[in-house]
């Protein structure tokens, strides 16, 4: 595998705010990375220090293996989409990208029309651009990013606002960019759900920090069943459980609720253990974790740390 994009220790501060704190994060060729963070997590600021839009306060940012000087011609392997960008209302597509192609001394015209083509508006490439929908929009934002002929896109929360449509026309043309065009992506989100079917890898940030990153079988695996139980006494019951089941994996919740992540096939025997050896069970269940309730959970414990 080979890593496209690396920051080393990168650390960004406004004032006295340390907005990133020490952050090795990488992302991979192929992969669509999902970076998932609350608003205010850092995501935006990463983004801009990536594209060379703000300075980072510390640390190193590697594109394509090359940093320092050597990072201003990888840079042009990548196409960023941070902020909307502001296009014409008035204009058309066509007219819109003419004036950023110009701009950016992209020479070959017909690499418009093929971008349109790509990001499903070639049908619509005459409508104005106050004329159009939220996804088209968003659609048309990608379609200037992939002007350069990028082997990277780094997308700042460009399904934020969408209707449903909206979201599933960004998904599904991720898909194709990453599956046919071979393009990796980096994108954010504050809502996991908005990217839990496309991403590959869910990198999670709060505060600046980066404290889980999940392959999408990592995140499946944690979306399984789990036993959930209210009891009146949860350290005899750990004590228990880890007694007689060794590889057990569980947690202890507020107000003596546990909840047990694997032996889920055993439900029967740990409720009997526990009954049988005075415990009372005051509500035992099997549910399937929610994600967006196991990101809130995570949030809460490192607000905890
Ligand atoms: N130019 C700036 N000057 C001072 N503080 C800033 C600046 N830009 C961002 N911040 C602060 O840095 C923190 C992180 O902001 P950032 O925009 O990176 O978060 P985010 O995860 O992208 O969230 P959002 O989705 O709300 O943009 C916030 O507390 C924000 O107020």
């Amino acid at each position: 595998m080979s890593t496209i994009i690396q920051t080393r220790q990168l650390t960004k501060k406004y004032r006295e705010q340390e907005v990133l704190k020490p952050l090795d994060f990488s992302v991979e060729k192929g992969e669509i990375c999902a970076l998932i963070g609350k608003n205010g997590a850092g995501k935006s600021t990463l983004f801009k220090v990536l594209a060379g839009q703000i300075m980072p306060t510390s640390g190193e940012v590697l594109l394509f293996g090359k940093s320092g000087k050597e990072i201003e011609r990888e840079k042009k392997r990548m196409g960023f989409m941070i902020e909307t960008p502001a296009f014409f209302p008035d204009f058309t597509a066509v007219q819109n990208l003419e004036y950023f192609r110009i701009q950016r001394g992209v020479v070959d015209k017909k690499r418009m029309y093929e971008v349109l083509e790509i990001v499903g508006l070639a049908k619509e490439k005459k409508k104005r651009f106050k004329d159009y929908s939220m996804g088209m929009k968003q659609r048309l934002g990608i379609a200037l990013c992939l002007l350069s002929n990028p082997d990277c896109l780094v997308l700042d929360e460009p399904i934020n606002g969408l209707d449903v449509e909206g979201i599933i026309e960004i998904r599904t043309l991720l898909r194709k960019l990453n599956q046919e065009k071979h393009i990796t992506i980096l994108i954010s989100s504050h809502i996991l759900t908005e990217l839990k079917l496309v991403a590959t890898r869910f990198v999670f940030i709060k505060d600046g920090v980066i404290f889980d990153d999940l392959s999408k079988d990592a995140l499946e695996e944690k979306s399984r069943k789990q036993i959930v139980l209210t009891v009146d006494n949860s350290v005899k019951v750990a004590q228990l459980l880890d007694r007689a089941y060794g590889d057990i994996e569980f947690k202890v919740l507020p107000n003596h609720v546990i909840s047990i992540q694997n032996h889920i096939e055993s439900s029967g025997e740990i409720n009997r253990l526990l009954v049988d050896n005075g415990v009372m069970v005051k509500e035992f269940r099997i549910e399937a974790l929610n994600l967006e309730e196991y990101f809130l959970g995570l949030v809460e414990e490192s607000n905890n740390d």
